[in-house]
């Protein structure tokens, strides 16, 4: 079964000759433990459909299941609580709270998925070791640079320990040495069986997929299996230079 699944999926801005047709009939369906990227150009509905995918945003047709369980029609309530304790979402611009100190911004999530005090500050120190931050718990964001922020970014997604993590552009704020490290990080993340899909511009991101979407005019319009994971091929696939 799959863990996420989209079914004729529609979300459209606006009316009358304004109508933007965001995503437009996407059926999709994630796999327990799989990466799936989606890639295509600006505009095309990465992040709407992202969105839609983690009950941020209603459809204006179609279905969304999450491990089975619809959650397009949800009611508010039960959508808070599905973002609190099922989805882990990762953001270009990080989210963080700026007056939290890394370990409280993880342990926050925690603590809202439901955990005791003492269970969410151990759960958020574990995280933070496991990102390569144990020595920068105890800093605000504002010490961190791009990619450590964007490390306690991955470690707060995961607090609740999501049925799937959703990250959009999750490198897009970063260099290429703070990219390889998010690079690295959700590659360990697949290793252990997360189940991630990742909205990306960048092929390397991207080549640590086992599928790779196309988006184009809000529609999946190519599927591809990467079979090696290598950023060769998918730069061979996508035309690039190495
Ligand atoms: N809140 C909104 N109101 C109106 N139009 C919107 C809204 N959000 C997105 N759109 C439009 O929907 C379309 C898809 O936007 P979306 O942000 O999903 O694209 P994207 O593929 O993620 O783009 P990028 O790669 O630039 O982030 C665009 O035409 C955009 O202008």
């Amino acid at each position: 079964m799959s863990v996420l699944s989209a079914r004729g999926l529609q979300k459209a801005y606006g009316d009358g000759e304004g109508r933007v047709r965001a995503v437009d009939g996407v059926d999709l369906d994630v796999f327990a433990g799989e990466t799936v990227a989606i890639m295509g150009p600006s505009g095309c509905g990465k992040s709407t459909l992202l969105h839609l995918l983690g009950g941020l945003d209603r459809p204006s047709g179609g279905e969304v299941s999450l491990n089975g369980r619809r959650i397009d029609n949800a009611s508010e309530n039960v959508l808070a609580k599905i973002r609190r304790t099922d989805v882990g979402f990762v953001f270009q611009a990080f989210h963080l709270l700026e007056e939290l100190t890394a370990v409280e911004n993880v342990e926050l999530s925690a603590l809202m998925a439901g955990r005791s005090p003492r269970a969410a500050r151990r759960r958020a120190l574990e995280l933070l070791d496991q990102v390569g931050l144990a020595e920068r718990a105890q800093f605000l964001p504002s010490a961190l640079s791009g990619g450590q922020r964007q490390r306690v970014a991955v470690a707060r997604a995961l607090s609740n320990e999501p049925l799937v993590v959703l990250a959009d552009e999750p490198t897009g704020n970063l260099d290429s040495a703070a990219t390889m490290d998010v690079l690295q990080l959700f590659e360990q993340l697949h290793e252990q069986g997360q189940t991630l899909v990742i909205v990306t511009h960048d092929a390397r991101i991207a080549a640590t997929a086992d599928r790779l979407l196309t988006m184009r005019d809000g529609a999946v319009v190519d599927e591809t299996r990467l079979t090696g994971g290598t950023t060769g091929q998918l730069g061979a696939l996508l035309g690039l230079e190495d």
